[in-house]
């Protein structure tokens, strides 16, 4: 990225009320959403004082935002947010028209058909290869959606396509467990269609999301390892004829076994042969279009210079991204849909302004308060006044160890508040998050106390430094544990338990400011009742002393 000089576009002006030069704390809470206070709630049946008390204890320095649906720029309001679409919001103070949206426009439009990555895909069909697509195989619209892989599948066909295999990985973490053998119905039923009209398409290899292709931040490159040997060379410790086999045969083999975590599986014919291993000249479209599971599998297709794992076999193909994932890096260096430009973001005018920030996450969080909040981009805004620092995440499933790194993020960052070596400490609690992606709900409550902890530690760091603090979250998970029936009582599953909810909800998020460097007149406004994650931008620039630009959303503060 380019620094910007002083005086120029990114210069602030100074806030009229807030001053200047307190030490501020960010925090994002991952996955902590204000909802229903029940059962299923694991913050309200944890003990979670300090969070509890930011409410009770300064009901005007207390309020809940929008972090779900248009508000955050995803297609519908039917749409849960999620950690892309919330940091690049809160980075970035504008409203985003993301990934999801993109994609649909283009392909409503037909433009999707017309541009460069297209073009450079169907080179490879015209002159015999196949056309794989990889991805995640879920209508949850986080990371993909199936009817925008149906409707390439059909557009690629109707551009001539004659080959087509797919590599599916089976979510149950965006949508409900057990929901992969409904997308897999749906799957075969479109490629037989494809069949019926003459287009060789089948399924050819897959796996669960946390274990096969989806790492992410190199959290463990074992996962993406075990992907491209079954996408790529068409091996892996299981074989079946058919995916929905797949599915049955490796869940009665191990029960406990979930959509998530399918060992990865390779689908051969009737002597055995795999149907679809990747080679010179096919082409692979990732339908991914959220960026940070997906950027590691690109460099495996693309970087000629790769030594995270041994490829065995590096297949000279047209890989494309739905978007391009990593604007830094340019990864993929084809794609379908130019990705979402973010532009203008708090980073760029912070370090224009000398702010000296520390960001800080755990390995599955990283990225999300760097990349995600810079606006995908990978590299820092500017070295000398940014640290980032990474504590590394276990490789366990964390409803087994569901206090992960918190402490070591919040003593960590409160060593950083108190240095005085920086202005601006961001940090992401992983905890209600990726254990409420687990479905545990005993073990989501132990998430929230953990968490509650760090803040607890964090806060009283601000209180001896005289500084100010912003702690809110990018979308709801661990607020609601149980799936719903329409009315909203707990859905039972077959053995007459509650059916988890493993994924994000539709809650809107808690936004607390306190701290003693905050002026005692500054409150919450009450004229914006729709306010939502973009919202917090404009605010935390006030918080630290400066006046917001215009073109982002309007700030939070209000003043008596
Ligand atoms: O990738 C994941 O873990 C989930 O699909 C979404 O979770 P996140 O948006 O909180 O990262
Ligand atoms: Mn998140
Ligand atoms: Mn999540």
């Amino acid at each position: 990225m380019v620094l910007p000089g002083k005086e120029t576009e990114f210069w602030l002006e100074s806030h009229s009320v807030i001053p200047r030069g307190k030490p501020f704390l960010l925090v994002v809470l991952d996955g902590w959403g204000e909802n229903k206070e029940d059962e299923y709630n694991a913050i309200y049946k944890a003990n979670c004082p300090t969070i509890k008390a930011l409410r009770t204890g300064a009901p005007r320095r207390w309020r809940t935002i929008k972090a779900h649906g248009t508000a955050v720029g995803l297609p519908s309001d039917g749409d849960m947010g999620n950690s892309e679409v919330g940091h690049n919001a809160m980075g970035a103070g504008k409203i985003i028209q993301q990934g999801a949206s993109l994609v649909d426009d283009a392909l409503e439009s037909g433009s999707m058909y017309m541009g460069e990555g297209w073009n450079y895909a169907k080179e490879s069909w015209a002159s015999g290869g196949t056309l794989h697509f990889i991805g995640l195989l879920s209508d949850g619209g986080v990371h993909s959606r199936y009817d925008q892989l149906a409707a390439l599948m059909h557009g690629a066909f109707d551009h001539g396509c004659k080959r087509i295999r797919v590599h599916i990985l089976t979510d149950g973490r965006d949508v409900p467990d057990g929901s992969s053998v409904k997308y897999v119905g749906q799957l075969e039923k479109d490629l037989e269609n494809l069949r019926s009209h003459g287009c060789d398409a089948l399924i050819a290899s897959g796996g669960g999301r946390m274990c096969v292709t989806m790492d992410r931040y190199e959290a463990d490159w074992s996962i993406v390892e075990r992907g491209w040997h079954a996408h790529v060379l068409g091996e892996a410790p299981h074989k079946f004829e058919s995916a929905l086999e797949a599915l049955t045969k490796l869940k009665e083999a191990n029960p406990k076994v979930n959509d998530q975590f399918y060992p990865p599986f390779v689908i051969v014919d009737k002597e055995g042969t795999p149907v679809g291993p990747i080679h010179d000249n096919d082409c692979v479209i990732n339908i991914n279009f959220r960026a940070d599971r997906v950027i590691q599998i690109s460099k495996a297709f693309e970087y000629e210079n790769f030594s995270a794992f041994d490829r065995v076999r590096w297949p000279k193909v047209r890989y494309l991204g739905m978007m391009q994932y990593d604007g830094d890096l340019k990864l993929p260096s084809h794609y379908l849909i130019p990705p979402p430009l973010i532009e203008n973001t708090s980073g760029q005018y912070l370090c224009a302004n000398g702010i000296r920030t520390f960001a800080c996450s755990e390995t599955q969080k990283f990225g999300h308060v760097t990349f995600f909040w810079n606006g995908n981009r990978s590299g820092k805004v500017d070295d000398t006044l940014e640290t980032y620092h990474e504590v590394p995440s276990d490789n366990i499933q964390f409803n087994k160890k569901p206090h992960m790194k918190a402490a070591e993020i919040a003593k960590a960052a409160q060593q950083a508040l108190l240095s005085g070596e920086f202005d601006y400490v961001r940090v992401n609690f992983a905890n209600g998050d990726m254990v409420g992606h687990t479905g545990d709900l005993e073990a989501t409550k132990l998430a929230c106390e953990s968490v509650d902890q760090g803040v607890k530690l964090l806060v009283d760091a601000v209180e001896s430094c005289g500084g100010i603090y912003m702690i809110t979250a990018d979308h709801g998970n661990c607020d609601d544990m149980a799936q719903r029936k329409k009315n909203g009582e707990p859905l039972l599953d077959n053995t007459g338990k509650v059916a988890p909810l493993t994924s994000h909800t539709l809650a809107p998020v808690p936004v607390a400011i306190g701290g003693p460097g905050l002026p005692s007149n500054v409150k919450f406004s009450d004229s914006l009742p729709k306010a939502g994650l973009a919202n917090v931008t404009a605010t935390y620039l006030n918080l630290m002393g400066f006046e917001a630009p215009p073109s982002y959303e309007p700030s939070l503060l209000a003043f008596d």
